[in-house]
């Protein structure tokens, strides 16, 4: 074994959480490490198996964060043999906005007896939707009042972000609220659980919480008129020094370092975004090369030298991804979970069966039989909205169609036709980015599917008309963190002082890109243009059927709840 200088990234994922133990200097990952979380995805009950959650909830258990740790690092150290006082940095990245209310220890309200069986007391999971009342009354608000950080955010504030998700607290457990003594983003509870103090992210801060470089967060005003009580939600709340990604957060504690076998004082980056993150993992640093993260859900990352209104997108943030850029966001809350539904909901037992005596997953069986289908062939079309619209719609309460069916349909066509979906909806990012003066030149991808699914990564490079290159490593986000973990390190100690120069050195792409192929192009052109109609009508206001069948569907669930 060598005695180079070594990395950890710690990447949050919606599933799991995935350790990474990289070589500064080649970026080489010499041991990975997945723990699942305990808890998974908590949206039907709390942990005691009774106290049931509503209609679009989504929560996570705190304790599962603090066993990654636990488990992925010793795991690290043993199977690579590499030495605690050799890893210089460590770097996290989280799903966001994943947000806990907490006491001003750290303590998560939810592991105190009074309030483990308090739904609202948990970490509300980045796809946790049911705060969209909130965010509606928000954009109202904001609108009526000409609110100038709209426009930071395409026009919208997403229910998946923390003042709705604040405020749903505050309306429907003013207890819980009251206790809080603060509400923080998971990636900074986590940094926290390693230094010992509470340092907010500018990443999550400027696309998540409305907090702006140059100006702050919004006036006390504004919050006062969503509700008198978060007129001082900033002071009381959300307070804590914001510091820069790439910046060093703190060091690691006695304690801390006890329980996952590294050093006391090992530098502890700033805490990152895992779309965010990414950018330098795949060697990015420039504008006009859109990187799209592809897991779970997918985010759309981009840098621009100018700060532009691009309608529906996510955000945009001075130096939110790379410092000395405007760093811009948009995505798809649901990609990877969309097959995922398709895969536990409308496969026979015979496709299960047939994966089965193949030894090859059940996604793999159907994207090896959809790949024999032409473009246009499955006669299908859907919109991707699963899980609600992300961008550029910003509304979580529009939900998924398909169209064309017949007696004919396979679950493979169903497949094919839900990766096509998510295929359109990027292009419709893309082509919104780039009629707002944002230009998109060339497409990346990364993340668990773009490395796991070729004949998806393929219908991208054909509906949108562009080679894709893809990340070479394959846990980007872990990677990317381990490269912010070096730069809080610094050069001194054998990292970086830039994380431009950690992307250089570490950073890359695969050899080869998926190139378009002229005849799918054609095809999917006209695909697209009757995907863009239908995204039009049913997602801007001409038919709300969605919105009705919800509306339906919760009151019939009140009532259930009622006579229970
Ligand atoms: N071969 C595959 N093709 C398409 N989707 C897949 C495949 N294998 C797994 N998935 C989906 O990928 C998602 C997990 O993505 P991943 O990037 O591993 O995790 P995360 O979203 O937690 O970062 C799941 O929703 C699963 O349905
Ligand atoms: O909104 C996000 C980043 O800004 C979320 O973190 C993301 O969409 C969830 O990520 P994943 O699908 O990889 O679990």
């Amino acid at each position: 074994m060598d005695m180079g200088k070594y990395s950890i990234g710690v990447d949050y994922g919606t599933q799991s959480g995935r350790a990474v133990l990289v070589e500064i200097g080649t970026g080489r990952e010499i041991a990975t490490a997945v723990k699942e979380y305990t808890h998974g995805v908590m949206d039907e009950y709390l942990p005691d198996g009774v106290t049931r959650l509503g209609p679009d909830w989504a929560l996570q258990h705190p304790r599962d964060y603090v066993e990654v740790l636990e488990e992925t690092i010793p795991r690290l150290l043993r199977e690579s043999g590499v030495r605690p006082e050799d890893v210089i940095g460590i770097g996290i990245d989280f799903t966001s906005c994943t947000m806990l209310p907490i006491r001003a220890d750290g303590t998560p309200l939810c592991l105190e007896p009074r309030f483990e069986r308090h739904p609202h007391a948990y970490v509300k999971l980045w796809k946790h939707h049911a705060a969209q009342d909130e965010a509606n009354k928000l954009n109202d608000i904001a609108r009526e009042r000409g609110e100038a950080f709209l426009a930071h955010y395409g026009g919208k504030i997403s229910s998946e972000w923390m003042i709705p998700k604040i405020w749903q607290i505050l309306d429907e457990a003013p207890e819980v609220y009251d206790a809080a003594d603060a509400m923080v983003e998971a990636t900074d509870w986590i940094v926290m659980q390693l230094t010992g103090k509470l340092v907010r992210s500018s990443c999550p801060a400027g696309y998540k919480s409305i907090w702006h470089k140059r100006t702050g967060y919004p006036d006390p005003d504004f919050f006062r008129a969503l509700h008198p009580r978060l007129e001082h939600v900033v002071e009381e709340k959300l307070w804590g020094l914001i510091l820069p990604i790439g910046s060093r957060a703190g060091e690691l504690t006695e304690a801390m370092a006890r329980r996952i076998g590294l050093l006391p004082g090992t530098p502890v980056a700033v805490g990152n975004v895992d779309a965010h993150v990414s950018m330098p993992a795949v060697g990015i640093t420039e504008p006009g090369k859109m990187l799209m993260i592809i897991g779970t859900s997918t985010c759309h990352v981009l840098l621009g030298t100018e700060e532009r209104a691009v309608p529906g997108m996510c955000g945009v943030v001075e130096d939110g991804i790379i410092p000395g850029y405007m760093g811009y966001e948009a995505g798809q809350s649901c990609v990877g979970d969309h097959f995922e539904w398709w895969v536990e909901n409308g496969v026979p037992p015979a496709y299960w069966d047939e994966a089965r005596r193949e030894g090859i997953g059940i996604h793999d069986l159907l994207t090896q039989k959809a790949a024999k289908l032409r473009p246009g062939e499955t006669g299908l079309l859907a919109l991707d909205w699963w899980n609600g619209n992300r961008s550029t719609l910003v509304d979580a309460d529009l939900t998924g169609l398909l169209i064309g069916a017949t007696l004919a349909t396979k679950p493979e066509d169903i497949y094919r036709a839900l990766i096509e979906a998510t295929a359109y909806g990027t292009r419709m990012i893309v082509e919104t980015f780039r009629a707002s003066g944002v230009p998109v030149d060339e497409m990346y991808a990364c993340g668990g599917i773009a490395q796991k699914n070729a004949l998806m990564m393929q219908i991208y490079a054909d509906v949108l008309n562009m080679p894709i290159y893809i990340g070479a490593s394959t846990q980007a986000p872990a990677l990317g963190a381990a490269m912010f973990g070096a730069v809080a390190a610094g050069k001194a100690r054998g990292g970086y002082d830039s994380i431009e120069e950690a992307a250089r050195e570490m950073g890359s792409v695969r050899e080869k890109p998926y190139v378009p192929n002229p005849s799918a192009v054609k095809v999917y052109d006209e695909l697209y243009r009757e995907y863009a109609r239908l995204y039009d009508y049913f997602g801007r206001g001409e038919n709300n059927v969605m919105k009705v069948l919800k509306r339906i569907k919760s009151a019939v669930a009140q009532e259930e709840v009622k006579t229970c």
